[in-house]
């Protein structure tokens, strides 16, 4: 094969990087990472209502100032030979768009106004909005939920557009349409935003949107229009089909040829999220489980249709035909807080040093703590009597989204420290996958092997040891450093034609694995015995504690 070159772009919570990647070989030429800078400043969000939102403004900056930097530390001879670029990032994550699929934000009257900006995957300002959906499809002869697990979240598409389109009057009278990110950053590329023509996400639509063959497309404008007369007509301006990631989008706009200095003739794929294209960078196989281990988690399955297709997997983020690798039903699940949960901690313990002692320490305590408290908490017994804790201080997503549950320790007394807490911690998150796991296996799905990509699976030996032990499975972690990117890269060579499908590409440019977390037998039996604490706590806090609370807030 000629040395040809493509480039994956994955834009996570916090950054963005392109990876130039041989298509022949997987090896990488040139990477870039950046930061968005008005999100790194916490601006347009509000931690205390769930509100989230990204600047476009982020996105694009991140766009040219990745691509530019990863071609700057390759040769000419390489930009010259690059043939497709294929986008993945967060979601569900949309943005209100005017007819030429410009988002809000990016108009003057809008550019402060975080209901025309990106309203990211974690935002829940939704929540009342979900469960409106959720009530309606309940009681609809078509249920339109049936392929989204059952139940809609309010991190999804529906809930946030419905949520802003109420709150705000001058999105609702300007917004034309609403594009995913993922869609939107491959529209900018190709220079076609029109709303009405790109090509959508089979990915994001069939996941978050509710778009399936069998509706024929979306929901009904009569469902939407009993959900909320302000939904009247949008389907219209939406779209009605949906493209897997192995298709094209479209040739690269003159206009970002000539800014990135490239040919004219690069192939811009169609988008799709992250963790779907993680899972092909990964080279996930039928009954692989891949998690995307960071902030969040994102777990995905896949297998061929046919085989379970006519399953109906009560409580995931959905099953849709394609959404990972074309022909194989892709399943997704998750969890709302992972790494973030860590984040949380070591956040509470250094804002007091911060102010007492000042940046210097708190900045020195902050990059050393995980790590520290990793590694004492490794060397802690696990036994029955110790602290459970809920993982649900983001929500739940997965299994059965609640994105009204929070986080909760029990079993606390003077001797529990520091170690302990951050131990319990780490405990819950592996307890969250396990009940994901089990959801999947209650419902018929089998699973055959687990694979961890995304940043806690590389960086932290002891949460990962954590997660084997408390599923008691084997856990495999990919080599690459940048597995979405990766898997982004595959997809841009086979919408390029360079293969023809994505199991050719996924053979010829692994990157492969570079551990195995084997599960500890006597640690798991102790394990099995703390995860149904963890069951039973969580039903008390869900269906006794939360419920009293919430319904004595109801009445006050
Ligand atoms: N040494 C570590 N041990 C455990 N978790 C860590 C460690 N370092 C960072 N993290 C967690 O990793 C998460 C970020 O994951 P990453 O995959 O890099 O980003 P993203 O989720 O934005 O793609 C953060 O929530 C952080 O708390
Ligand atoms: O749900 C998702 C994809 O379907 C989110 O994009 C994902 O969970 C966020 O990713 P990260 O934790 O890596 O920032």
């Amino acid at each position: 094969m000629k040395d040809v070159y493509v480039i994956g772009l994955d834009y996570g919570t916090d950054s963005v990087r392109a990876l130039v990647v041989h298509a022949g070989t997987g090896e990488v030429a040139g990477t870039a990472v950046h930061e968005y800078k008005r999100w790194k400043q916490g601006a347009y969000c509000d931690p205390t209502i769930s509100q989230f939102r990204q600047h476009p403004l982020d996105y694009i900056e991140g766009l040219e100032e990745t691509i530019k930097g990863a071609l700057a530390k390759t040769s000419e001879e390489v930009r010259k030979n690059v043939v497709g670029i294929s986008v993945d990032t967060t979601g569900s994550t949309p943005v209100a768009v005017d007819e030429n699929g410009t988002p809000l934000a990016l108009l003057p009257e809008f550019a402060e106004n975080p209901n025309g900006m990106f309203i990211l995957w974690k935002d829940h300002t939704a929540n009342a909005e979900a469960e409106e959906i959720n009530q309606l499809a309940y009681h609809w002869a078509t249920d339109f939920t049936k392929y989204v697990g059952g139940i809609y979240s309010s991190e999804w598409f529906w809930a946030k557009i419905l949520r802003t389109l109420r709150v705000d009057a001058s999105i609702r009278s300007k917004a034309y349409s609403w594009v995913e990110h993922c869609d939107w950053i491959s529209a900018v590329l190709t220079g076609n935003t029109n709303p009405r023509t790109l090509k959508r996400s089979r990915c994001a639509a069939g996941h978050k949107a509710m778009w399936n063959d069998e509706f024929e497309g979306l929901p009904s404008d009569e469902f939407l229009v009993k959900l909320d007369p302000l939904l009247g007509g949008l389907r219209d301006r939406l779209f009605d089909e949906s493209y897997t990631s192995d298709v094209a989008m479209g040739k690269i706009s003159p206009e970002w040829a000539e800014k990135l200095r490239l040919s004219s003739d690069v192939i811009i794929g169609v988008g799709a999220f992250d963790a779907h294209m993680g899972a092909v960078g990964a080279c996930i196989e039928p009954y692989s489980l891949c998690k995307v281990i960071g902030t969040s988690t994102c777990d995905i399955l896949t297998a061929p249709s046919e085989e379970v297709g006519h399953l109906l997997i009560r409580g995931i983020c959905g099953q849709v035909d394609g959404s990972v690798v074309p022909g194989m039903l892709g399943m997704e699940a998750g969890q709302s807080a992972f790494g973030d949960i860590y984040a949380w901690f070591q956040r509470i313990i250094t804002k007091p040093v911060r102010e007492l002692l000042g940046e210097e320490a708190a900045e020195k305590l902050s990059q050393q703590l995980i790590p520290y408290l990793a590694e004492q908490a490794a060397k802690l017994p696990v036994k029955e009597t110790d602290v459970v804790s809920l993982d649900w201080l983001n929500g739940r997503r997965t299994p059965d989204a609640n994105h009204t549950l929070k986080g909760a320790m029990a079993g606390l007394n003077l001797g529990t420290d520091t170690v302990r807490i951050f131990k319990s911690l780490v405990e819950s998150t592996a307890f969250g996958s396990k009940a994901i796991v089990e959801r999947f296996l209650q419902e018929g799905v089998a699973i055959k092997q687990v694979i961890a990509i995304g940043g806690v699976a590389k960086k932290s030996p002891f949460v990962m040891q954590t997660l084997a032990d408390v599923l008691n499975m084997p856990i495999k972690v990919a080599k690459s450093e940048q597995t979405c990117a990766l898997g982004a890269a595959m997809c841009a060579a086979v919408a390029a034609g360079v293969y023809a499908t994505m199991e050719e590409a996924q053979n010829a440019m692994s990157s492969g694995f570079d551990a195995v977390y084997e599960p500890r037998p006597d640690v798991s039996a102790v394990y099995q015995k703390l995860y149904a604490n963890y069951l039973q706590f969580g039903h008390f806090i869900e269906h006794s504690y939360l419920k009293k609370l919430t319904e004595a807030s109801l009445t006050a």
